[in-house]
């Protein structure tokens, strides 16, 4: 059984789309599980079922013509784009000659989704909590953890196991190749190129992440080849970069998740078409945004340095930071404010509602409470979350302090690890 994390995106949201910047995203502890069973048996067909049984018709099962794997059709009539496409690159990729019977399990943490219509189920051992919903998948709604990148990544990741000895996802080749891979598979399910953030956040964990060129995955899906697959995901430098990074000891990631939503397409579309009509305004303002999230960056990794160097100092600054003197972490705050500053520039002359007015009020407040070091909208904003960088200590007081607000405080935190293995038995009584 293997699990992979969502992600919030915490710096970097549109730049990303652009390899000339970099981008911060941090890995979460909702995760996806995919648990896989195979049966080696020589039947006439290959047969690959995906069970997602928290989900109304949650079942989706493809019988597969080794000879003809482009013709493969779901039994039922039923359709999952994330998984048909992730089991079309997978046997693309491996061009198997022996039939098996494959069923993959699949579940996800409460936070992926509202739980509006839905019931725990908890497993035999206690440890596993999953919430069943009343309604298919696709009309149950998102939070915004990057739901369709887990399921391929995690997907992607049991799939390779049926046909792989000694499989190891702490085994950096491996590790890459699930990444290319589960990339070229959730680009061909949603049908566009996008930078690939969740993605890579899913498969590698909390990074710092510079995309690939799109033609390269452009290419391959035109051509439909083994041959041409094989070469982009084994023998292909992608340029891309995935750098660990992670928030200091003390401080934790809270995400709020706001009554509301956004439509991202269309925040995108309108800021690519400012970028366009505003050339140099919008590369000044780019260039400012990036200097700052840059700064984020690096002052994390300061004071990741710093708490390991002179942990007694850093735990004193800590304890201020809780009694609301943030001058320990003065970097960390300006470069937060940095970046608001230049994503409500960015709201007002694109017309997207990146950060709108009642985000603005919501993070202002939030900001000024004690142990808070800033506050964002993460990914391409607008009214679906907001997350915070806090004292772990402060937040029961941040949860008091914003309870007649409309915000709920999601219950997840940094996790750092991208794909995993999971122990299959904390999962009795729900496989
Ligand atoms: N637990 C699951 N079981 C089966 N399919 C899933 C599961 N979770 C997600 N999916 C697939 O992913 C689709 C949702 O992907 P979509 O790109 O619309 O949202 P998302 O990746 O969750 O978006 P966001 O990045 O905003 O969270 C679902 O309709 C379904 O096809
Ligand atoms: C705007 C963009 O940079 C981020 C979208 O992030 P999210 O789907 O809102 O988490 C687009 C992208 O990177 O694909």
């Amino acid at each position: 059984m293997f699990s992979a994390p969502g992600k919030a995106f915490v710096a970097g949201g549109y730049l990303v789309l652009d390899p000339k910047y970099k981008a911060f995203v941090i890995a979460l502890s909702s995760r996806m599980y995919a648990h896989a069973h195979v049966e080696k048996e020589a039947g006439e067909y290959t047969e690959v079922c995906v069970k997602s049984p928290q989900f109304a018709e949650g079942e989706w099962c493809y019988k597969i013509d080794l000879s003809r794997p482009d013709l493969t059709q779901e039994i039922h009539g039923r359709h999952n784009p994330f998984v048909k496409s992730t089991i079309d690159i997978l046997f693309l990729y491996l061009a198997p000659k022996q039939n098996k019977r494959i069923t993959i399990t699949i579940f996800s943490d409460p936070e992926y989704h509202s739980q509006k219509d839905s019931m725990p189920k908890t497993s035999k051992t206690g440890l596993k909590t999953f919430y069943y919903h009343s309604q298919p998948i696709n009309k149950v709604a998102k939070t915004g953890l990057g739901s369709s990148a887990g399921l391929v990544a995690c997907l992607t990741t049991a799939l390779l196991s049926c046909f792989s000895e000694n499989f190891d996802v702490k085994n950096e080749t491996t590790l890459t190749r699930i990444h290319n891979l589960a990339q070229v598979a959730h680009c061909h399910a949603q049908g566009k190129i996008g930078s690939g953030f969740d993605v890579a956040a899913a498969t590698f964990g909390s990074i710092v992440y510079r995309r690939f060129d799109p033609q390269l995955v452009n290419r391959v899906i035109e051509s439909w080849k083994n041959e041409d697959l094989v070469q982009l995901v084994d023998n292909t430098d992608w340029k891309i970069e995935h750098t660990k990074c992670c928030l200091p000891p003390g401080i934790k990631l809270l995400m709020g998740d706001i009554v509301g939503g956004s439509e991202t397409p269309k925040l995108v579309s309108k800021v690519l078409e400012w970028r366009k009509k505003e050339p140099e305004r919008s590369l000044e303002v780019w260039t400012h945004l990036n200097s700052n999230n840059m700064r984020l960056v690096e002052s994390l990794e300061k004071l990741q340095d710093f708490s390991k160097k002179q942990p007694e100092t850093y735990k004193l600054s800590l304890r201020s930071l809780v009694e609301g003197n943030k001058s320990g972490f003065s970097d960390v705050v300006s470069s937060i404010q940095g970046i608001r500053q230049y994503m409500k520039i960015m709201t007002q002359e694109s017309g997207a509602e990146i950060e709108p007015d009642q985000q603005t009020e919501l993070l202002d407040y939030c900001m000024s409470l004690n142990g808070v070091l800033g506050g964002v909208v993460p990914g391409a904003g607008g009214y679906d979350a907001v997350c915070l960088l806090v004292a772990q200590e402060a937040i029961p007081e941040v949860v008091e302090r914003t309870k007649d607000l409309s915000v709920t405080w999601l219950n997840l935190h940094e996790q750092e690890t991208g794909i995993r293995e999971e122990d299959v038995s904390s999962f009795i009584g729900l496989l």
